[in-house]
């Protein structure tokens, strides 16, 4: 059953007040992984669930909880669950996202005010959250005011999840999905799951997406002097914590990305039989990753080993030293307290569980071996499971048939190196297929400084996830 063409139609007469519902929401600043932001994500919170209510959604917030950040006891936002239709001759679709951002200043080299959406005259709508994920929560909304305004059935019974931590580590949601998922709960008959929170490999073909890498954050901190000491006073008269920092962070993985924790890459199987083609399939060059990533600088010339590095294996980051001098100028501080981050994206079998013994162990030998009398402290700040699905199933499907009748094209099929941490509490929760229809293009900047999301693919995106829904309600009638 392909969406109705009054449909696409509306899609396109409204883009313009889609976009400027997108920038409403991008004004918010939903930090969820800064306490100085809680008040924006909640207030984020309210905002969708009106917005929902808006175009005949039923809603409620879930409240989950409080918890712990940077020594703060801070609300979770709560989670924003949503219903429409109740028939049971059609399939029932829950779908997820989040309304929390990354953290944005305009120092950081922003070229316009990150919570400020600008519309570039190449089409490209630059804010914090465009692309991850505002626009594409914002998407389904798009599709809901079509049928609420014209006073048409949607396809399928529609079940909404958007949560305001995902970028912190979903705190709280795990046990909120768990049960809901029970009899009588919000997800109840829920019988497939779509999610579009990542992004198409390259900028010109559309993706679907049937894995994620999960993830293990690390905070290693190391403490020594009261307080911070003149280096011309201390140094080389003292054990300098930040020495002692670098020179651990250091052991964790080589130029080439390779993970020295051991055991870490151990962990994962080789490539199955034929599974190389899997990659060479895709289309995806070099000159993809280096122009999105703005540099010259992939590891390898061998596009099957960039696209496996960063789908069927793990990596490690180093993200940053909380607690040390960054500023401009020349202080000449020896700081008394310094925090190393570092995160591992996980793929199967690996767990955040399997993985924090072979790194607190590994951390703790290389410290010993620097005979400091500093003090070491090694902890986990949040982890999410790996996840990879069966894409033969009617809810791929209906995602293939979609993206063919949207963009005319063959989707590529991918595994995403990034993590939605709570993709398999759903799939094991509901025991239904889980799919990942990205709206965004690989050079998005999701994370990065000019986040943006092209104007095509929030309306050809809108297109493409209501046309879906028509697809899964189409499988229904099979
Ligand atoms: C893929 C998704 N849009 C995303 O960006 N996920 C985050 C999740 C996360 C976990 N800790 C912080 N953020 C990611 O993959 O980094
Ligand atoms: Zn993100
Ligand atoms: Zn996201």
């Amino acid at each position: 059953m392909p969406a109705p063409k009054e449909f696409l139609d509306y899609v396109d007469h409204n883009a313009d007040a889609f976009i400027q519902r997108l920038s409403d929401a991008v004004s918010i600043k939903s930090v969820s992984g800064d306490p100085a932001y809680r008040e924006e994500v909640i207030k984020m919170s309210n905002w969708i669930s009106q917005q929902l209510q808006a175009v005949g959604v039923e809603t409620q917030l879930a409240d989950l909880g409080r918890h712990t950040m940077d020594g703060q006891d801070l609300a979770l936002p709560p989670a924003v669950l949503g219903r429409i239709g109740n028939d049971p001759k059609k399939k029932t679709v829950l779908v997820y996202g989040h309304f929390d951002v990354q953290p944005a200043l305009v120092s950081d080299g922003w070229n316009t005010d990150p919570f400020k959406l600008t519309v570039l005259p190449n089409g490209q709508l630059v804010g914090r959250g465009s692309s991850d994920d505002k626009g594409p929560v914002l998407g389904w909304l798009n599709i809901l005011q079509y049928h609420h305004q014209n006073q048409k059935d949607l396809p399928v019974n529609l079940r909404c999840c958007f949560e305001g931590m995902e970028e912190s580590g979903s705190e709280g949601l795990d046990d909120l999905v768990k049960k809901e998922s029970q009899s009588g709960g919000w997800f109840d008959g829920v019988d497939c799951v779509c999610i579009s929170d990542n992004y198409w490999l390259n900028t010109r073909t559309p993706t679907i997406t049937y894995g994620l890498r999960g993830l293990a954050y690390y905070k290693v901190t190391i403490e020594g002097p009261a307080k911070d000491l003149h280096s011309g006073v201390f140094g080389r008269t003292v054990h300098e914590p930040m020495t002692d920092l670098i020179k651990i962070m250091g052991t964790l993985v080589d130029v080439k990305g390779h993970i020295l924790i051991p055991g870490v890459d151990e962990m994962v199987p080789p490539p199955f039989a034929d599974e190389k083609e899997l990659y060479e399939k895709l289309d995806y060059s070099i000159k993809d990753v280096e122009d999105s990533a703005g540099a010259s600088i992939a590891l390898s010339d061998d596009k099957v080993e960039v696209l496996m590095g960063r789908m069927r294996q793990p990596s490690l980051s180093l993200h940053g030293i909380e607690g040390a001098f960054y500023g401009s100028g020349a202080k000449t501080v020896i700081p008394a307290k310094v925090s190393g981050k570092f995160s591992i994206r996980l793929v199967p079998p690996q767990t955040p569980e399997k993985v924090f013994p072979l790194a607190k162990a590994h951390v703790e030998s290389e410290f010993a071996k620097l005979g400091t009398k500093n003090k070491l402290h090694f902890e986990e700040l949040h982890g999410g499971l790996p996840w990879v699905t069966d894409i033969n199933h009617w809810n791929y499907e209906a995602a293939r048939t979609a993206t063919r009748a949207i963009y005319n094209q063959e989707p590529d099929m991918t595994r995403e190196g990034g993590s939605i941490p709570v993709t398999l509490t759903f799939a094991e929760a509901l025991g239904v297929s889980v799919l990942l229809l990205p709206m965004g293009r690989g050079d998005d900047g999701a994370h990065s400084t000019n986040e943006k999301l092209d104007r095509s693919n929030f309306i050809q995106g809108t297109k493409l996830l209501g046309t879906y829904l028509y697809e899964v309600g189409a499988a229904a009638a099979k």
